[in-house]
């Protein structure tokens, strides 16, 4: 992968950068110099393209300092790894020899640079060193202010401008693993252990216990044709003694939602005869809302009287009550005879596939363009162009003039993209919206 180097004297702001270009938080930034003490990675993604941007430890201009001077040498063994330096430089303050110093540096190493003046909020006072920015020989600076994010984008664009010129491949892989993470949800008795044990029964399925995340949990690696599935917090649903664990804490709240938060797809386990509570739709709202994908199970269906005569009313009352999960995939089962685990095990394939589909930005554009002109958006918002620009969940940016895009606008979007380019079956579609200037 591309990758891109953040370079600086302390305290420029690479830090704040770097969480800026990344879009998280994950490197410490602290206004007492010296506080990044790792070089921290992640990945910089951009309409469908990305690169690897490395936040170095700091390069300190005191050689007797021997943590630095380790910091120093390990800065530059990693500037031979850079295929671009961002060299951040502090408008606020100017410059310093040690700038100057890393300047001969990064000169001497033959590194492909930017220069980037940051803290630039106030444009007079930086204006007062213009001259000096240039003397440091990386030709035009860039301005940026990377703490309230003014042209932040900008130098994005010319970080993959350059790469691109260097041939490099900048389009993003896809970042499934190997394993698809499972969490079986759903109220006391509704059949999670039944449908559990059915499963590893039916599929003749290999099992690893791991230990979990939280003190009693159990997680079950699980392998089906091939296929590694991990069902998070299995501890209730295995072996269970019904004294010990029955009913009393699988669906608090907590442990749901903790179990939701480690998995990729969320199986919503519903008891046909009670039907899709208010806390089923509580915990599907959370679990649409964390971007996971999810399958909605109708269980006992033994139980159901004349169930082939009453499929649609079941999809209905789904419809109705789940309708913000309305694209996840339904499965009839009745897990005691072990009727529809096959169903389940495809249905959860396909909607952790659907997390991590990516359709091309010409298409979105075309539906986008079509859309806009057979239903317009609400008086005065515009909307230009758009692309998928992640995964799991889908993520599209669509750039506007500013005006906010309301919720039924929004939902309309998403249905244009399901019914037109790709239904993604099972995920939820995030949109972004970004004003154009
Ligand atoms: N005014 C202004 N301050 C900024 C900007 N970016 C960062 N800062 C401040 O500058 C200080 C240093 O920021 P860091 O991101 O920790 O700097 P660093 O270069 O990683 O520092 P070291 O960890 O010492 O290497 C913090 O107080 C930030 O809030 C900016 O764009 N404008
Ligand atoms: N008839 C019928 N009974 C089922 C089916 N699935 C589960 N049951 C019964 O429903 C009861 C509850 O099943 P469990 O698998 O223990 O339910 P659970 O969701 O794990 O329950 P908690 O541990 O309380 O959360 C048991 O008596 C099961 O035998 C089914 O498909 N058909």
């Amino acid at each position: 992968m591309a990758t891109v180097l953040i370079v600086g004297k302390s305290n420029v702001g690479k830090s704040t950068l770097f969480n800026k270009l990344i879009g998280k938080k994950k490197s410490i930034v602290d206004n007492k110099e010296g506080v990044t003490r790792d070089a921290v990675s992640d990945r910089v993604s951009y309409f469908g393209k990305s690169f690897k941007l490395i936040d170095t430890c700091g390069i300190f201009e005191r050689p007797e300092d021997i943590i630095s001077e380790r910091l120093k040498n390990l800065t530059l063994n990693m500037l031979s790894e850079g295929d671009i330096i961002i060299f951040v430089v502090d408008g606020k303050y100017g410059l310093t020899s040690e700038d100057y110093h890393l300047a001969d540096l990064l000169r001497k190493s033959n590194s492909d640079v930017i220069l980037v003046v940051n803290k630039s909020e106030n444009e007079k006072k930086v204006f007062v060193n213009f001259d000096d920015f240039y003397s440091l020989g990386f030709g035009e600076p860039l301005f940026i202010s990377a703490e309230q994010g003014k042209n932040i984008d900008r130098l994005i664009e010319e970080v993959i401008k350059r790469l691109e010129k260097k041939g490099l491949k900048l389009e993003e892989e896809e970042e499934k693993d190997s394993i698809i993470r499972v969490a079986l949800i759903g109220r006391p008795n509704a059949g999670k252990s039944t449908l559990f044990n059915g499963i590893l029964e039916r599929e003749r399925a290999l099992v690893t216990p791991i230990p979990g995340t939280t003190r009693d949990a159990i997680d079950e690696l699980v392998e089906i044709n091939g296929k590694k599935y991990l069902f998070i917090d299995t501890a209730g649903l295995r072996r269970k003694s019904k004294v010990e664990y029955k009913s009393i804490d699988m669906y608090s709240n907590v442990r749901s939602i903790k179990s939701i938060e480690l998995s990729d797809v969320v199986v919503f386990v519903i008891d046909s005869l009670e039907g899709i509570t208010h806390q089923d739709q509580k915990i599907a709202g959370i679990a649409e809302n964390r971007g996971k994908a999810t399958v909605v199970v109708f269980n006992k269906i033994d139980l159901v009287k004349n169930f082939k005569y009453r499929k649609q009313e079941f999809i209905e009352h789904f419809m109705e009550r789940l309708y913000f999960v309305s694209y996840s995939p339904v499965v009839f089962v009745s897990a005691q005879e072990r009727y529809g685990i096959g169903k389940l095990i495809k249905a959860i394939k396909e909607a952790y596939n659907s997390l991590f589909y990516r359709v091309q930005t010409s298409a979105v554009n075309a539906v986008i363009q079509r859309m806009i002109m057979f239903s317009p958006p609400p008086r005065g918002l515009k909307i230009y162009y758009g692309a998928q620009v992640d995964v799991k969940p889908p993520t599209f940016l669509f750039f506007t003039n500013g005006k906010k895009v309301p919720e039924f606008y929004q939902n309309n979007i998403r249905k244009i993209i399901r019914e037109n380019i790709y239904h993604f079956t099972g995920a939820p579609i995030f949109l972004k919206f970004k004003n154009r200037h």
